[in-house]
């Protein structure tokens, strides 16, 4: 028996959500649903399991309109709107959700879920255990596989048995793809940009990278820091300045920043390059929104990814899928190069591979906001519900 068929023994119903009540005044559109246990992939047992999420629109009667948007790795369920005491970003794809917009709330009932492991509500190694104190180490760790069945426990209590559409970058495209694979019969169609079937060894050497620049701080303190007064702020900013490096094309900073110095104290004399500076703001950006051992968590979760995972090959997962499969690669990104959307669109054999034209690299996906409008009007377009307009 694979791990997963065991897990599905166990378990063999998904369990009950109950709602959480969020804090007055806090963002209307955001909800909280508590799991009374939620057993990982590897067999873990996470009791009381709060999953958060943001939703716009009205869901039809029918159920047939709903859409889930799946965030990266840094991301959150706040795809559009302002800051607020409650939410320290602006939201990531600016545009993209509203009456009239790609997704169109006029006609759509929009999700949005924050990742099991993250840091922006839905419990993580930041979150207090049962025991009072934070999980920190004894976080199990979990997988995209577990991010997608806290999403399908999202989607039973909304009362939504299929999706219309399921669509994400990076490890967005991830979560989109496990869709496919987890629960096809409820993915009428997913939209998988700037991603991968499975994490490639190159991925996981950089997200390698990343976990022991967390690791080496010693304010990491075995992950265990939350308590201590000290977070592992030198470590999290490492990981974001490597990291950041393979978000964008080489060709791109060379453009921007080239040999420029940052101030008049020249490098030759000790001073930095603009790069260098770049790359420092952007750590010091992420080290202010950001939790550590989320930040390791999901990494470790994409590094694992792998749609096929006890499911035979990539043909064997998406050949025989009855929904709509649509692979957006952008042209420039050296960390999800487009032959691994290549892979997908082969596999599947129904589509033609897209393509976002960008200078930009990985970020593309979040960067080319004219293009991924049209992407995205079009799918939904394709997939639009035979029952229509919304109540
Ligand atoms: C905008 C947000 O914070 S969204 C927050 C939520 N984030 C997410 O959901 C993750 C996804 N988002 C992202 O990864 C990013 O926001 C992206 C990829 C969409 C866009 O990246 P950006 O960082 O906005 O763009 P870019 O690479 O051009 O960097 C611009 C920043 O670098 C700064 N910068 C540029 N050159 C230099 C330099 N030489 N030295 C120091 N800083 C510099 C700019 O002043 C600007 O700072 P600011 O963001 O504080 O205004
Ligand atoms: N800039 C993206 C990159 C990962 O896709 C993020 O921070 O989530």
């Amino acid at each position: 028996m694979t791990v997963v068929e065991s897990r599905i023994a166990q378990a063999p119903a998904r369990p009950q959500a109950r709602r959480v009540p969020t804090p007055p005044g806090a963002n209307p559109r955001a909800h909280a649903i508590g799991v009374p246990a939620f057993v990982t992939e590897t067999g873990e047992r996470i009791p009381d399991l709060v999953i958060t999420f943001q939703t716009w629109g009205t869901l039809s009667p029918a159920a047939d309109n709903a859409i889930l948007i799946e965030h990266a790795l840094t991301g959150d369920a706040h795809v559009v709107g302002p800051t607020g005491p409650d939410q320290p970003t602006p939201g990531w794809w600016p545009g993209i959700i509203g009456p009239g917009a790609p997704l169109d709330t006029d006609t759509s009932f929009v999700v949005a879920v924050n990742a099991v492991g993250g840091c922006r509500g839905t419990t993580g190694p930041h979150t207090l255990a049962p025991d009072g104190r934070a999980w920190g180490s004894r976080f199990p760790r979990t997988t995209i596989r577990d991010q997608v069945s806290a999403e399908a426990i999202v989607a039973d209590y909304l009362g939504i048995d299929r999706w219309q559409l399921v669509l994400g970058g990076s490890m967005g495209g991830m979560r989109a793809i496990e869709w496919v694979g987890s629960f096809p019969e409820r993915t009428g169609a997913a939209l998988v940009i700037a991603s991968t079937p499975w994490a490639t060894a190159d991925q996981i050497a950089w997200g390698h990278m990343q976990s022991v620049a967390i690791e080496s701080d010693p304010a990491w303190h075995g992950g265990d820091y939350y308590a201590t007064g000290h977070t592992p702020d030198t470590g999290l900013g490492l990981a974001r300045r490597i990291a950041h490096n393979t978000y964008r094309s080489a060709a791109e900073l060379d453009d921007r920043f080239g040999l420029t110095p940052q101030t008049s104290h020249r490098p030759l004399d000790g001073g930095q390059f603009a790069v260098q500076s770049y790359l420092d703001h952007q750590a010091a950006k992420l080290v202010r929104r950001f939790d550590a051992g989320s930040y390791l968590n999901l990494t470790r979760a994409m590094a694992t990814h792998d749609v096929t995972r006890d499911r035979g090959d990539l043909a064997d997962v998406l050949g025989g899928y009855d929904g709509l499969l649509r692979v957006v690669a952008v042209d420039s990104d050296r960390l999800f190069p487009p032959a691994l959307s290549e892979a997908m669109v082969a596999a599947y054999g129904r589509e033609p591979l897209l393509t976002i034209a960008s200078d930009h690299g990985h970020d593309g996906f979040l960067i080319e906001h004219d293009q991924i409008a049209t992407i995205t009007a079009d799918v939904v377009a394709d997939t639009r519900p035979l029952g229509g307009a919304v109540g």
